[in-house]
C-alpha cells in the first residue's frame, strides 16, 4: 500500500497497461533483458508516445526499440552517469535524441530536468565509446583489485599497506562495485561494442609492466611509464596548478587503522591504467562531460601519483627491487586477464559467477563501506567543484 504523497500512484499489474497508457515511457530494466522486455511490451505503446531508456550501453537498447516499438513512435534516450545514493545535481545525464522531434527531446528534458543534473547530449555510438573508455575500463580495475585481494585471503582494510591515501580510494571504490549488482558491470563490459578491447588492452598493460618489474628492467620501465605519463598529462606540471586530491582529504575515508609510517606500494593498478590510455589514445580529460563520480575519483587519484615525481620514482623502484609484495602483484594479473577473457568470451553466466564470488567475500563490510564512499564522493567531489571554480576564476 502506498503512503503519504504516492496515494496517486496506481501500480498497473503489467508492462502492456503501462505503455498502452503512457505518453513517456522509460525502459529501466537490465541491460541483457532489454530485448525480451521490449519485445513484450513495446508492440503495446501509446500511439504519439516517446519511449527511451535508462540502460548503461545503448546499442541493445537501440538495436531493441528498432527492431520491436511501432515505426510512428519517438525514440528519445537517456543514462544517468551515477550510482544509487548519490545525489543526481550536477552529475551528467546523457541525453540521446534516436529518433524524435524537437518537441519530444524538449518533453524528455522537462520531465528529467527534476533530477536538477546537468544534460549532455550524445548519439547512442559515441555514448557507449565514451562510457567503453571511462566506465568499464575503470570497473576492470577495481574488480581485479578485489580478486587479487580475495585470492591471497587479505581484507585490505586491515592491512598497514593498504590505509591511508590513495588507498582507502580503491579500497571503498572497489567495494562500492561489488556491493551493487552484478548484470549493471557484465552489461557494461560485456554488451558494450567497445568495451572489450579497453579491457584487453589494460590487462595486457598490466601484465608487460609486471614483468618489467619482475625481470628488473629498470630502464625500459621508466621509459614506458614516462612515455605515457607524456601522453596523458603532458610534458610539464603547469606551476601553481593544483592536485584534484589531497593527502589530508584522502585520509579521512579510511576503514582501518593508518600505521605511524606510510608503506611502499608500487601502484600496478595505477601504472596500467595510464600505460592502457596511453596505447589507446585516450586523453581521460575529454571525457569529463560524461563521466561518473567513480571515474573522477578514479582519474583523481592517478593524477596524484603521475603528478607527485618522488611519489612516481617510489612507485618505480617499489616495482623493480621490493619483493614483499610480490604475490599480491601476480594475484592482480592474473585476475586483470581473468576478467578480460570472460568479458571476451562475452558469457553473462562466467562473468555472474566470479562476480558473486567476490561479492559474497566481501559482504560483511558493505553497510560500512557504503556510508564512508557515500561520504567520500559528496566531500572530494564538492572539493573538485571548488578547485574547478578556482582554477576557471584564475583564468
Ligand atoms: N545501478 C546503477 O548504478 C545504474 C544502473 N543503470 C542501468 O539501469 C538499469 C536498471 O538497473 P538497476 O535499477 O540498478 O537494476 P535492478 O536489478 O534493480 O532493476 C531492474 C528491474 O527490471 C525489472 N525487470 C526485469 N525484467 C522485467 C520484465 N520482463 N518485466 C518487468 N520488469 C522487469 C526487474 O524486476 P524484478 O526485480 O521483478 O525482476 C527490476 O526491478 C540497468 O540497465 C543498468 O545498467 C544506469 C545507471 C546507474
Ligand atoms: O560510477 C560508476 O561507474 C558506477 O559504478 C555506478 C554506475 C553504474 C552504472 C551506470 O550506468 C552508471 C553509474
Amino acid at each position: 500500500m502506498l503512503k503519504g504523497k504516492q496515494r496517486n500512484v496506481t501500480i498497473f499489474p503489467n508492462g502492456h497497461l503501462v505503455s498502452r497508457s503512457s505518453d513517456w515511457i522509460m525502459y529501466s530494466v537490465e541491460a541483457k533483458s532489454i530485448d525480451a522486455v521490449v519485445a513484450a511490451y513495446g508492440p503495446s505503446t501509446k500511439l504519439g508516445a516517446v519511449v527511451g531508456g535508462q540502460t548503461s550501453t545503448k546499442a541493445p537498447e537501440i538495436a531493441a526499440f528498432e527492431k520491436h516499438l511501432p515505426s510512428d513512435i519517438e525514440i528519445v534516450t537517456c543514462h544517468s552517469l551515477h550510482g544509487p545514493k548519490v545525489d543526481p545535481k550536477g552529475q551528467p545525464l546523457v541525453i540521446i535524441n534516436h529518433r524524435a522531434s524537437p518537441r519530444a527531446v524538449q518533453l524528455v528534458e522537462r520531465i528529467l530536468s527534476c533530477f536538477q543534473s546537468k544534460m549532455v547530449t550524445l548519439s547512442a555510438e559515441m555514448h557507449d565509446r565514451i562510457t567503453a573508455d571511462t566506465q568499464a575500463v575503470t570497473h576492470a580495475a577495481f574488480l581485479s583489485m578485489g580478486t587479487a585481494w580475495q585470492a591471497n585471503n587479505q581484507f585490505p582494510w586491515q592491512m598497514a599497506r593498504y590505509v591511508g591515501g590513495i588507498e582507502n580510494v580503491k579500497i571503498n571504490l572497489m567495494l562500492r562495485i561489488y556491493s551493487n549488482k552484478w548484470h549493471v558491470y557484465a552489461g557494461l563490459a560485456i554488451l558494450n561494442p567497445s568495451a572489450r578491447a579497453q579491457i584487453r588492452q589494460y590487462a595486457e598493460s598490466v601484465t608487460e609492466l609486471f614483468k618489467l618489474m619482475l625481470g628488473g628492467q629498470r630502464e625500459e620501465l621508466i621509459e614506458r611509464i614516462h612515455a605515457a605519463r607524456t601522453a596523458v598529462f603532458g610534458t610539464e606540471r603547469i606551476e601553481g596548478q593544483e592536485l584534484l586530491l589531497e593527502d589530508d582529504l584522502l585520509d579521512r575515508f579510511s576503514l582501518g587503522e593508518k600505521p605511524a609510517e606510510r608503506v611502499k606500494n608500487n601502484q600496478l593498478a595505477l601504472l596500467a591504467m595510464v600505460d592502457c590510455w596511453w596505447k589507446l589514445g585516450i586523453v581521460p580529460y575529454d571525457h569529463m562531460i560524461c563521466s561518473t563520480p567513480l571515474f573522477r575519483l578514479w582519474l583523481g587519484i592517478v593524477e596524484y601519483l603521475y603528478r607527485n615525481e618522488e611519489l612516481l620514482n617510489e612507485c618505480i623502484e617499489t616495482g623493480l627491487y621490493d619483493t614483499t609484495f610480490r604475490s599480491d602483484d601476480l594475484e592482480f594479473t592474473f585476475a586483470a586477464r581473468d576478467w578480460s577473457e570472460r568479458v571476451s568470451l562475452g558469457h553473462m553466466d562466467g562473468y555472474r559467477e566470479k562476480f558473486e564470488k567476490m561479492q559474497n567475500y566481501f559482504a560483511p563490510r558493505f553497510p560500512e563501506a557504503t556510508k564512508l564512499g557515500n561520504e567520500m564522493i559528496r566531500t572530494i567531489e564538492a572539493n573538485l567543484n571548488d578547485r574547478r571554480l578556482k582554477q576557471k576564476t584564475q583564468t
